[in-house]
C-alpha cells in the first residue's frame, strides 16, 4: 500500500521536540505526522534526517541539535544511549523521575481509571546499580568482543563501561573477555548459527560480594575449559560459582535450560532485609538491590499486614517477598513457574529458619484458580508479575477470594492500568497513591506499587 506519509526517506527539516515516548524517543512532528528520534528531548530544537518511513509514523536521527533543553544531561557516554543500555541517560535525573510519574499518570488517564500518582522515589546515586549483566559476545573486526547492540539492530558496539552496572561486574566482563580471547574460543555467529560462546552473564551480591560467572555456549563442548576456569578464579577472587549454560537453539532467548557447574557452588548468596538468599543462574532476582529493599518495605507497609493474616505471594521467584514478610503474618503461600527458583525459595526459607511459607511450582494463573476452588481465604494477595501482567482468570480468581487488599507490584504500567480496570470492576478501589520506585534509573523501565482495597 502506498504510504500517505508527508515525509520521505533522507528528507531533512528543523523541528521542536514535543514529547518523549515510553521507549525514550523524542517526538517531532511534520504536518502532525509523528517522527521518533533517538537522543532528542522535549523542548529541544533539532535538524532531523528521516531514516525510515512507516504508514503512521517515521523514524529520524538528529543531524544537529540547534537548541538544548535545560534538562539535558551532557555528562554521559553516547554509547550508553545509542545502544539502549541507558536510553534515558540524556535526561537529568530529576526529569527522569518526573517522566516516569507522568507516564503512569497518562496511562491511567487513557484507561479512564482515576488514580493519584506519587512522585517517583529515586536513588541518591543512580548509576552503577545493576547487580547482573548479560553481555552478548560476538566477533567484531576479527576479534572476540563484548558489548551491546546498537538500538534496533544486531550490530555489536564494543563497550567496557556499561554505566548502570556494578563497576566490579564491568571489570569482570573484561577479564573474562580477555581469557576467552587468549584461548581462542570462537564467538557465536547468530546469522550462521556457528561459534561457541554466546553470552557472558555475571551476577554479584550487593552485600555479599559473591560473584557468579555464567558462560552461555551454543555447544556442550567448551575448549580448554579447565584453563579458562583456573584463569577466571585466579583473576577474580570474588567468584564463588562458574557455570556453563548450554543454549543450542537458534533463538534470541539468552539462556538455555541446561546448567553445568564448572567450578564452585551452584548458587551465590546475597542479603536482603538482613535475610540470606541463594540465587541460581536461572532465577529472577531484582537487579537493583538498593531500591528493592525500599520497594518491598513500602509494599509491606501499604499492605498493613497483621499477625493472623494468610498471604498469597504470586510470582514469588526465589521467595524474596514471602520471606521478608513471613514474620509479620500467620502464613504465606507462594507460586512460581521456574523450578530452579522454587528450589531456591524453599532452600532460602530453611536458610533463614522460616517455617510458615509454602512454595508451589506452577503457573500463577492456574494456582490462583486452584486456591479459589479449594476455598482458601487470603487476607492479602501480593502480585509481582513479569511485564505482560496478570491474566483475566487470575484476577477473577484472586478477587473472588475477597482479600482485604491486593498489592500489585508492577514493572510495566501499560499492563498495570489494563489489570487495574478489571480489579476495580471486580469490586476494589485504589487505596492512596500509586507509588513509582525507580528500580531502573537511566532506562525507560517503570516500577510501581499499587494497593487495591476491597470496597466496603
Ligand atoms: C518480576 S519477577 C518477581 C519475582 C519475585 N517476587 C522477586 O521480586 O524476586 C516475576 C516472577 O514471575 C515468574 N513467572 C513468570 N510467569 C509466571 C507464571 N505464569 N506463573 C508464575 N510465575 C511466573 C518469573 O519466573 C519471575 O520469578
Amino acid at each position: 500500500m502506498k504510504s500517505k506519509a508527508p515525509v520521505i526517506k533522507n528528507q531533512e527539516f528543523e523541528a521542536e521536540v514535543v514529547d518523549l515516548t515510553y521507549q525514550g524517543l523524542g517526538v517531532v512532528k511534520f504536518e502532525d505526522f509523528p517522527i521518533f528520534v533517538v537522543n532528542a528531548i522535549p523542548g529541544e530544537v533539532v535538524k532531523v534526517g528521516i531514516t525510515k518511513v512507516q504508514k503512521n509514523f517515521a523514524f529520524g536521527r538528529v543531524i544537529k541539535r540547534l537548541k538544548d533543553s535545560p534538562n539535558r544531561n551532557h555528562d554521559v557516554d553516547q554509547d550508553a544511549i545509542i545502544t539502549g543500555i541507558a536510553p534515558l541517560a540524556n535526561l537529568k535525573y530529576d526529569a527522569q523521575l518526573e517522566y516516569k510519574q507522568n507516564q503512569i499518570a497518562e496511562l491511567f488517564k487513557k484507561q479512564h481509571v482515576e488514580a493519584e500518582i506519587a512522585p517517583t522515589i529515586g536513588m541518591d546515586n543512580p548509576v552503577g546499580y545493576r547487580n547482573k549483566a548479560q553481555i552478548p559476545v560476538r566477533e567484531v573486526k576479527g576479534e572476540l568482543t563484548t558489548g551491546f547492540y546498537r538500538r534496533n539492530s544486531h550490530n555489536l558496539v564494543p563497550i567496557e563501561d556499561y554505566y548502570i552496572q556494578d563497576p566490579e561486574i564491568d571489570k569482570a566482563i573484561i577479564v573474562v573477555r580477555d581469557i576467552l580471547r587468549k584461548y581462542h574460543v570462537p564467538a557465536y555467529d547468530e546469522f550462521k548459527h556457528q561459534g561457541v560462546i554466546r553470552t557472558v552473564m555475571v551476577r554479584r551480591g550487593y552485600y555479599s560480594h559473591e560473584m557468579m560467572v555464567v558462560l552461555v555456549t551454543r555447544t556442550k563442548k567448551l575448549q580448554l575449559v579447565d584453563e579458562i576456569v583456573r584463569e577466571i578464579t585466579d583473576a577474580l577472587p570474588e567468584v564463588k560459582s562458574i557455570i556453563q549454560n548450554i543454549n543450542p537453539a537458534k533463538t534470541n532467548v539468552i539462556m538455555g535450560t541446561e546448567n553445568n557447574v564448572l567450578w564452585g557452588n551452584k548458587t551465590i548468596k546475597d542479603t536482603l532485609f538482613g535475610k540470606q538468599f541463594e540465587i541460581g543462574p536461572l532465577s529472577f532476582y531484582q537487579v537493583n538491590p538498593q531500591t528493592t529493599e525500599q520497594l518491598y518495605k513500602l509494599a509491606a507497609q501499604k499492605a498493613e499486614l497483621k499477625a493472623d493474616d494468610l498471604v498469597i505471594d504470586a510470582y514469588s521467584g526465589i521467595g524474596t517477598i514471602s520471606l521478608t514478610i513471613a514474620e509479620q503474618v500467620r502464613e504465606v503461600l507462594g507460586v512460581e513457574i521456574i523450578e530452579g527458583a522454587v528450589e531456591d525459595a524453599k532452600r532460602n526459607a530453611k536458610l533463614n529458619g522460616i517455617k510458615n511459607v509454602r512454595f508451589t511450582l506452577g503457573k500463577a494463573e492456574e494456582q490462583m484458580v486452584a486456591w479459589q476452588e479449594a476455598e482458601v481465604q487470603p487476607d492479602v494477595i501480593f502480585v509481582d508479575p513479569p511485564r505482560k501482567g496478570l491474566t483475566p482468570e487470575l484476577i477473577d480468581a484472586a478477587t473472588a477470594m475477597a482479600p482485604a487488599k491486593l498489592v500489585y507490584i508492577s514493572c510495566n504500567p501499560a499492563t498495570l492500568v489494563r489489570d487495574a480496570a478489571q480489579i476495580i470492576e471486580n469490586g476494589y478501589h485504589i487505596k492512596g497513591e500509586v507509588q513509582p520506585v525507580d528500580q531502573f534509573p537511566q532506562t525507560t523501565h517503570i516500577e510501581s506499587v499499587t494497593v487495591f482495597e476491597k470496597n466496603a
